[in-house]
């Protein structure tokens, strides 16, 4: 807490249940946050944060009995999205909503009046104005309001984001809640938008903010309300509490921290080479990667990580280089060029790329390997059904429900069903494109399981990841991606998070984000 004003309650929740079609999601959840402080809010994948959060922001009506105060005055449930933000309830969510080719200035403008005559008559000066004064409050004099926020590092478009958010506030914002907005940072562009919070509890304002990353939370949070099955488990300083005891109260069971989890080296038989590809942002990649290898690939966002992964997967083709399989040139076209050389890829965005969100969680799971289930010209169904709960049990997917909806799984859990529906391909070549991201404490520990034990079955990994830490953890070697190119192919025996780190960023010239 760093607000010199003795702290006061600014809300109170009671009694808060939210029932959807055949699940209880809430089930009489209590909240307290006071003004100044950051509040975890805390808990295994699907046990009802985003819920809760969606319960604050008008989208979700709670079941009725829950009670509700804001500065001690009772507010009258249910409420309207637009009533949460005339309160001083503001939110800024982990897809951030900016528009890309707009500047900051429109961006904040585009917000406020969307709906009502999108850019009629704006005092633009003013707009302007406004807009610097937000980001100054937030230690950002250096933003230029005019940049189009595509063109801006993530760590300062989510500054943005809550810049916009805080001025959207009717009242002045009274709370401010973060879905998991360092899900997709680098950890060492996280400090950056640490300070600019920081600012906003000087405030007075309450921070409430979701997070898997628990080491975060010592040096940020100063309490964390931790939910599990939809209930409290328990409200805790974070001073008092170590992360032992966290995990405990999260998942309700002891979990081992990543350790040192290499199988064996490759077993030498070469699986892919690349050579020398180039694309929007790679320049002359070149890599051998061999069975039973996991190969690290570390960069910063734009470092042309994920161009790598949309490539070798056929999503995306190359400029110039060439790729061979198993020795043999292929030229990936789509796709399902990849997927008949055996490639499988565990996208970022799994809600964008990862699953049909339409379909059921069965569907998703059987579809690329539906195949399985042809007996000459007959489906089997039953043994269809049957292989999906074996892979909903397997993968530990909650609820546990063939027939649900894939849009409306929590985001980890959507994540476990990506993971199912490739690795259960026998791929031979596995590009995982940040696998835990958004993944919870407890599933964290069986995902890097099953990265380890897809390449001790003989895939060859490539693991694209933020988390330098585990990521070394897991590799036999890392190559770092700066700029488009590889600038270090490393062996990861004796290899420190602070030496990837270095390479991903330093060039004689840090990056402007970085020195900030
Ligand atoms: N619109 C909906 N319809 C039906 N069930 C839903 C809906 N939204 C959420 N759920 C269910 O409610 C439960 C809580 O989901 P929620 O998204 O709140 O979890 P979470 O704690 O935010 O998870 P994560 O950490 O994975 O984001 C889940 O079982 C989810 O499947």
């Amino acid at each position: 807490m760093t607000t010199s004003d003795s702290p006061r309650t600014v809300l109170t929740v009671r009694g808060l249940s939210k029932t959807f079609v055949g699940q209880k999601a809430l089930d009489a959840v209590n909240l307290e946050l006071r003004s100044g402080e950051v509040h975890a809010l805390l808990g295994q994948n699907g046990c009802g944060k985003s819920t809760l959060i969606k319960c604050l922001a008008g989208f979700h009506h709670p079941d009725e009995g829950a009670e509700m105060t804001l500065d001690g005055v009772p507010v009258t449930l249910p409420f309207e999205p637009a009533q949460a933000a005339a309160m001083g309830l503001v939110f800024v969510h982990q897809d951030l909503g900016l528009i890309p080719n707009l500047s900051i200035t429109e961006n904040f403008e585009a917000s406020r009046r969307y709906g009502t005559g999108l850019f009629s008559r704006i005092p633009w000066s003013r707009m302007r104005e406004n807009t610097i004064a937000e980001l100054v409050l937030l230690g950002h004099p250096d933003l230029d309001p005019d940049t189009p926020v595509g063109r801006l590092p993530i760590a300062q478009q989510t500054i943005v984001a809550i810049a916009r958010a805080l001025s959207s506030a009717g009242e002045g914002a009274k709370i401010l809640v973060l879905d998991e907005p360092t899900a997709a940072l680098p950890d060492s562009e996280a400090e950056l938008l640490f300070k600019a919070v920081r600012r906003v509890m000087d405030r007075g304002v309450a921070v409430l903010y979701v997070t898997h990353k628990l080491e975060e939370l010592s040096a940020f949070a100063d309490r964390a309300t931790i939910l599990r099955d939809g209930r409290n488990v328990e409200t805790v300083d974070i001073a008092d509490t170590d992360r032992d005891s966290l995990v405990r109260l999260i998942v309700g069971r002891e979990v081992e921290a990543v350790t040192r989890a290499h199988g064996p080296q490759s077993t030498g038989r070469e699986l892919m080479d690349v050579r020398g590809i180039s694309g929007k942002r790679l320049r002359d990649v070149s890599f051998k990667v061999g069975a039973g290898e996991i190969i690290g690939i570390a960069g910063m966002l734009g470092s042309g990580r994920s161009e790598l992964a949309r490539i070798l997967f056929g999503a995306q083709e190359p400029v110039s280089g060439t790729i061979s399989v198993q020795g043999k040139e292929c030229r990936f076209r789509t796709p399902r060029d990849a997927v008949a050389r055996k490639i499988a890829l565990i996208p970022e965005n799994r809600r964008r790329d990862g699953g049909v969100l339409d379909m059921s969680v069965g569907e998703n799971l059987t579809m690329p390997s539906i195949g399985r289930f042809w007996h000459g010209v007959r489906l089997s169904k039953a043994a269809e059904r049957q292989w999906v709960s074996q892979q909903i049990r397997d993968y530990d997917v909650r609820p546990a429900s063939s027939g649900r909806l894939f849009r409306v799984l929590s985001g980890g859990n959507q994540q476990k069903v990506v993971i199912a529906k490739w690795l259960e391909t026998n791929p031979d070549i596995v590009i995982f494109d940040e696998p835990v991201q958004g993944v919870d404490i407890g599933a964290r520990a069986e995902i890097f399981d099953l990265i380890s034990s897809a390449a001790e079955r003989g895939a060859a990994v490539l693991l694209i990841s933020s988390e330098i830490e585990q990521m070394i953890a897991l590799s036999h070697r890392i190559l770092t991606l700066r700029r488009g190119r590889i600038v270090a192919d490393e062996s990861t025996t004796g290899l420190t998070a602070g030496k990837v780190t270095q390479s991903m960023y330093f060039d004689g010239e840090r990056t402007k984000e970085t020195t900030q």
